[in-house]
């Protein structure tokens, strides 16, 4: 049965789209956002490329409702699924289930603003029920410039950004070649540093859209052959086994291994599980967590590959252990 549409609201809500590159540091940052009191009345809707979401348990102090829609980049596989959550949290806003006075997706790394924009401005409902405020495109500063080189996905995400946040400019300034090909592929857009700027003011407040309509584009552009993978651990390794296997991957498979993110528990380290981040070649220090984020305890990995196949994962885990991996795959873009 087709659930009734729900009565437009008297002032259209406010909707901000955070995107970037895979690993670009959109999480991190949106956990800095959700940490400001005033942002408490803000719905959230994190979409993931692959079907085991993990973003959603990695935010930090969210006590607000996230919706998941994992399983596919949100510009293109599951964009009737945006218009589907973005309908169920405007009924739960109707009957005040949900009180929320602004809505933020984060897309996936792999999404184009564009599409989702053409979703919301195709469907009267939507286009007359959110105002879309500001679309933020996270860049990273260390890999912004190679990423822009190999990505046409990266380049469409800086090219229809509002505001571009630089990200891990505590690692390396903005580097003039960045800038240049940054001023190049959008030269009104605003440049922001994430560290030096009070999260409170990136994602919303930007009036009116700046994309003409006329440029939304109902289509994305996908660099073939990337897919996501899970690997789930069947019994927990050591720290050294674990960081040697990933170090074998990065080793063999660096330029098309573009991002790894898990939750995981170690076999020589008592308490919670740790979060694991691998942005390309870089490894990020593991955060240590209390406890685990919610009641599925398997420790979980998800790498998001171009043109490598799933077995090369179980090879570099099975070192000592061949049969401590399983690997599911998720999606292809
Ligand atoms: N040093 C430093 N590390 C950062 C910064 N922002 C993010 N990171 C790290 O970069 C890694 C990836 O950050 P995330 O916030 O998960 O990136 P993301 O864009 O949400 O990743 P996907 O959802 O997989 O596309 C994590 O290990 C973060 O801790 C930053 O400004 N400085």
């Amino acid at each position: 049965m087709i659930a009734p549409r729900p009565p437009i609201p008297d002032a259209p809500l406010p909707f901000s789209v955070l995107t970037g590159f895979l690993g670009s540091g959109k999480t991190s940052f949106l956990s800095r956002v959700l940490a400001q009191p005033d942002f408490s009345d803000t719905a959230v809707i994190i979409n993931e490329f692959g079907a085991v979401g993990l973003d959603h348990l990695l935010l930090d102090a969210v006590d607000q409702d996230v919706v998941e829609l994992p399983n596919g980049c949100v510009c293109c596989a599951v964009r009737q699924d945006l218009a589907d959550t973005l309908y169920m949290l405007l009924r739960r806003h109707a009957r005040g289930d949900q009180r929320f006075r602004r809505i933020v997706l984060e897309t996936s790394g792999l999404a184009e603003p564009s599409p989702i924009l053409y979703t919301l401005s195709a469907d009267a409902f939507l286009e007359a029920s959110l105002r879309v405020d500001t679309v933020v495109t996270a860049i990273d500063v260390v890999l912004g410039l190679a990423t822009l080189a190999r990505f046409p996905e990266a380049v469409a995400q800086a090219a229809s950004a509002d505001r571009l946040l630089l990200t891990k400019t505590d690692l390396a300034p903005l580097a003039e070649d960045l800038r240049a090909q940054l001023d190049a592929l959008n030269p009104t857009a605003t440049l922001i540093d994430a560290r030096e700027t009070d999260p409170a003011t990136v994602l919303f407040g930007g009036g009116v859209i700046r994309i003409p309509r006329a440029r939304f584009s109902a289509t994305a552009v996908h660099a073939h052959g990337i897919a996501a993978f899970t690997l789930t651990l069947r019994r927990p390794m050591t720290r050294l086994a674990f960081a040697m296997a990933l170090g074998r991957l990065a080793q063999a498979h660096g330029e098309d291994l573009l991002r790894v993110k898990g939750i995981v528990e170690f076999a020589d380290r008592a308490g919670g599980p740790a979060a694991i981040h691998a942005v390309q070649h870089t490894m990020y220090e593991p955060r240590w967590l209390d406890d685990w984020p919610d009641a599925d305890r398997t420790s979980r990995m998800v790498f998001i590959m171009r043109n490598l196949a799933p077995a090369i994962l179980l090879d570099a885990f099975a070192a000592g252990d061949p049969a401590i991996g399983e690997t599911l795959q998720q999606g292809v873009a």
